[in-house]
């Protein structure tokens, strides 16, 4: 089956999404900062929120692929059970006696149950019997393998660009075990098998979230807390080799929680309109980025994102909605990802219900939203956008959007 994704507002057919499960479970007041979540949500509401989300994407004819079954699907396959089970195993904080011994109780479990371990990890005390003196030292709540409640925020782990997956280069350890899931799922699912693999793990840091497909052939990566500069660069190659792009725009977003990505400032509802937090639209810079046949890629001198862009995209005026917002109540609708909207055709929107301000004025700007419930799901920073992978879009019709 043929995936293609190209825009950021093509008529969404296909997403994966990751519904909250044993994970969110783990989160308590002492491990949910370096689990970068900002509180400890209520896992009861934060699943019930989440079915709201899937099912107001599936009422509009999108197809919602869950991660954790193309996992279990994925792990049936020898290949993708011994890969994983490796990576899961490695680093040296378990020890010889207790890396064999959690491999001893891995190789006993179902394709689903695994899944389940994976994302949800291992308690010491649940691995029940062991030996050495790890097992030994460990408190009976440590974690023998780390949960993944960011795998939450699909978004970050995997981008599709063009007909390919970049599987990506996550900078915060709390989430790096999540690209050998996705990957695993790339490489090994059938539905997936044979797709070719634009980026991977081992790479410079770069992760979805700063991913911004403009126009077909334009694409604008976010450089901050999570994407380093490096990683841009290392992209616009793979892109532009690939032939998926001739400009790539580096965007430097301030290296703090509350922009940790570029779509948690911006993100677009048209095929030439971005809803864009305020207090920095006019601020917002981006180094433009060329292919040059047979050469080092062009960089250009900084210029204004939004003149920068347009040029790129090759329209007049790439438009920001004015959310007319005061500065206090726009830092407040961003830090509760207001302009983090996933749209699911041109103008058509999904966005967290409790930004009653932004919300209303994508709307007096012609903008479709579909308000979904969030206040659990947004404990760990991340709205529509983040908490969605798309696989596949429709290509925009009739629009000679890229300037090539
Ligand atoms: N694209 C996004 O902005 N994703 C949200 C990620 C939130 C997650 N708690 C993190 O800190 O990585």
């Amino acid at each position: 089956m043929a995936h293609n994704a190209d825009t950021e507002v093509g008529r969404l057919r296909t997403v994966v999404l990751h519904r909250p499960g044993r994970e969110f479970m783990r989160l308590t007041p002492r491990n949910n900062t370096s689990l970068l979540f900002d509180g400890i949500p209520w896992v009861a509401r934060a699943q019930e929120e989440h079915d709201v989300f899937a099912a107001a994407l599936r009422e509009r004819g999108v197809e919602v692929l869950y991660l954790a079954d193309l996992l279990t699907e994925a792990l049936a396959i020898p290949a993708a059970r011994a890969e994983l089970t490796t990576k899961v195993l490695a680093g040296n904080r378990l020890g010889e006696t207790l890396r064999r011994e959690v491999g001893e109780y891995l190789g006993h479990l179902d394709p689903g149950r695994l899944a389940g371990v994976l994302i949800g990890g291992l308690a010491h005390e649940e691995l029940r019997t062991g030996s050495g003196l790890v097992y030994a030292m460990l408190d009976r709540h440590d974690f023998v393998i780390d949960p993944l409640p960011n795998l939450l925020f699909t978004r970050d782990s995997s981008v599709w660009i063009g007909d390919r997956a970049a599987v990506t280069s996550l900078a915060m350890p709390a989430r790096r075990r999540e690209t050998a899931l996705t990957a695993a799922i790339y490489r090994h699912h059938p539905r997936f098998a044979g797709t070719p693999l634009l980026y991977d793990p081992g790479l410079e840091h770069l992760e979805g979230g700063d991913v911004l497909l403009l126009a077909p052939g334009v694409i604008a990566v976010g450089v901050g807390e999570r994407t380093t500069p490096a990683g841009a660069e290392r992209l616009a190659r793979r892109v532009f080799s690939a032939g998926l792009a001739h400009t790539v725009l580096a965007v430097p977003v301030a290296q703090r929680r509350a922009t940790m990505h570029l779509d948690t400032v911006c993100t677009m509802v048209d095929v030439d309109a971005v809803v864009m937090y305020p207090n920095l639209a006019d601020s917002l810079m981006a180094y433009r980025i060329t292919r040059r046949e047979g050469d080092e890629p062009q960089v250009d001198e900084p210029g204004p994102f939004l003149t920068v862009a347009s040029e790129a995209m090759g329209i007049d005026q790439l438009r920001v909605i004015d959310t007319g917002l005061d500065p206090v109540t726009a830092e407040r609708e961003q830090w509760d990802d207001g302009n983090n909207t996933l749209a699911i055709a041109p103008r058509v929107c999904l966005a967290y219900e409790r930004n009653v301000c932004t919300n209303a004025q994508l709307e007096r700007a012609g903008i479709e939203v579909i308000r979904v419930p969030g206040s659990e799901l947004g404990s760990g920073r991340g709205g529509p956008r983040c908490m969605s992978c798309p696989v596949s879009r429709d290509p925009i019709a009739g629009r000679p959007l890229s300037a090539g």
